[in-house]
């Protein structure tokens, strides 16, 4: 179990996190969301070891983890950490950089092992290709299957997904998170996109202003966003009288109380989304069909 207890921290003066405390057992996915400069990556590469804690502690079982005060080598064997750089041999093959930490005494099992790994980044094609020569999604899949290589406890991800295109995002997510679960390794992934938690997170958390705003599982956040910000994450959503409404919760009727003017509409696939003026602000309202700037409309809140 990793528990983050009570912990602050800044780079200078000034604290980036303020008394964060939050745990997760073996084997669960916890996933970390926030706006840009929230603390996301700050938090992972504290988990990790890399800058030393002066309050609270963070700890994997019994292990206490250390900084580089205390550790000349930043990281632990039983936790892996892919970063926004990936930090690959260019160099080398594909296959190389996956087996780079497994032993050279079992050549048989590395094989097997490297294999296995290819698979599941489906990177089948690319095995022995050099790194150097591979796109930006194709080494963050690289990144990813070494972190994986030597079965660590504990992975933490740093927007993973984010350089991979959008037909092969979907699978990869599923193939990834199915082989954590699989083999009961934790992970913590900080994110900007909804898709990397709703299927996947057991539990998330929500970082603001240093601390953390909400914690729960991705339903009841979604069901219940305390916050506009939590909202946002989630979907389009307009505040009504003071409460929260995504785009699919309002409906464009006939006749109501609710009188909107069209500014514009967006296709969304299978509907649109229309954005109208109520109240001299913007209401965002799902609808089956495109609807011309300036009709008059009416809408209503879901029952
Ligand atoms: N090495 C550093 N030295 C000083 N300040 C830093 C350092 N790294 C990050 N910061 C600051 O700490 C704050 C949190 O940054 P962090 O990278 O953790 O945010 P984030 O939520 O991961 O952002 P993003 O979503 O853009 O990756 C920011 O204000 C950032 O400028």
């Amino acid at each position: 179990m990793l528990k983050v207890k009570n912990i602050s921290f800044g780079y200078s003066s000034t604290t980036v996190l303020e008394e964060v405390d939050f745990s997760i057992g073996i084997g669960e996915n916890l996933a970390i969301i926030g706006e840009s400069g929230s603390g996301k990556s700050t938090m992972l590469k504290l988990i990790y070891g890399e800058y030393d804690l002066e309050v609270g502690e963070i700890l994997w079982n019994d292990i206490k983890i250390l900084g580089p005060k205390y550790n000349l080598v930043i990281g632990y064997d039983f936790m892996k950490y892919v970063t926004q750089e990936f930090d690959l041999m260019p160099y080398t093959s594909v296959e190389e950089n996956i087996g780079k930490y497994l032993s050279r005494f079992y050549p048989k099992e590395k094989e097997k092992r490297i294999k296995e790994l290819i698979k599941v980044v489906e990177l089948e094609s690319f095995s022995k290709t050099k790194v150097k020569n591979l796109s930006g999604g194709q080494k963050q899949r690289v990144a990813l299957a070494r972190a994986l290589a030597k079965e660590p406890e504990i992975l933490l991800l740093d927007e993973p997904f984010s350089h991979i295109d959008n037909f092969k995002k979907q699978s990869l997510r599923r193939n990834l998170f199915k082989y954590l679960k699989g083999n009961s390794i934790s992970c913590i992934v900080a994110t900007h996109d909804k898709s990397d938690v709703l299927g996947f997170a057991d539990k998330m958390i929500v970082l603001h202003n240093k601390k953390i705003i909400a914690k729960g599982t991705p339903q009841e956040l979604y069901k219940s966003p305390k916050t506009p910000l939590i909202a946002s994450f989630f979907e389009e959503f307009s505040t009504i009288n003071d409460e929260i409404y995504y785009a699919h919760q309002l409906e464009i009727v006939e006749q109501s109380n609710f009188k909107a003017l069209v500014k514009q509409s967006y296709f969304n696939g299978n509907s649109w989304l229309i954005e109208a003026e109520y109240n001299s602000d913007s209401v965002f309202i799902t609808h089956r069909n495109f609807l011309e700037k300036d009709t008059v409309v009416y809408f209503n809140i879901k029952k």
